[in-house]
């Protein structure tokens, strides 16, 4: 699937968003390497830290129906500026393939792309804190 196809199934999710509070809506589109394809909105909440991103919607959809092999994530928004992930979602996407390629579009359908290591350099990974029982 090519960069263009995936940011349209996010343009279609971001129709989805849940965002009564900022009125800014977002959707996401993420390809795994079998192929699969797994889509996420932003869903807001009256409490407003518990708003979830639609990049880590689409992740944790992922990984619920047992797929965790990513290759690419579209991502865009209402936006006129290109539509990068939040501090947040950087650290999930990049926990499960720091090559994955990141496609940040706006709202006229325009797109920049970058890998989800060019995005977060320098991250906390589970090799940092390793076993427990090595630790001692
Ligand atoms: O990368 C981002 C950044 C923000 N939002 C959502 C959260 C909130 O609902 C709204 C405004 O921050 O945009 C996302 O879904 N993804
Ligand atoms: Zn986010």
């Amino acid at each position: 699937m090519d960069d263009r196809s995936l940011l349209a199934l996010a343009e279609q999710a971001k129709e989805k968003a849940y965002a009564p509070y900022s009125q800014f809506r977002v959707g996401a589109a993420l390809l795994t390497e079998e192929g699969k394809l797994f889509t996420g909105c932003n869903v807001e909440n009256a409490s407003y830290s518990l708003t979830n991103c639609a990049e880590r919607t689409a992740v944790f959809s992922a990984v619920a129906a047992g797929c965790r092999n990513f290759s690419a994530l579209a991502v865009t928004s209402d936006a006129q500026t290109y539509t990068y992930p939040c501090g947040a979602c950087r650290q999930v996407l990049i926990e499960f393939n720091p090559d994955m390629k990141i496609i940040m579009g706006n709202i006229n359908g325009e797109f920049i792309v970058r890998t989800a290591a060019d995005l977060l350099p320098l991250y906390f990974h589970g090799d940092t804190f390793g076993k427990p029982e090595e630790r001692k």
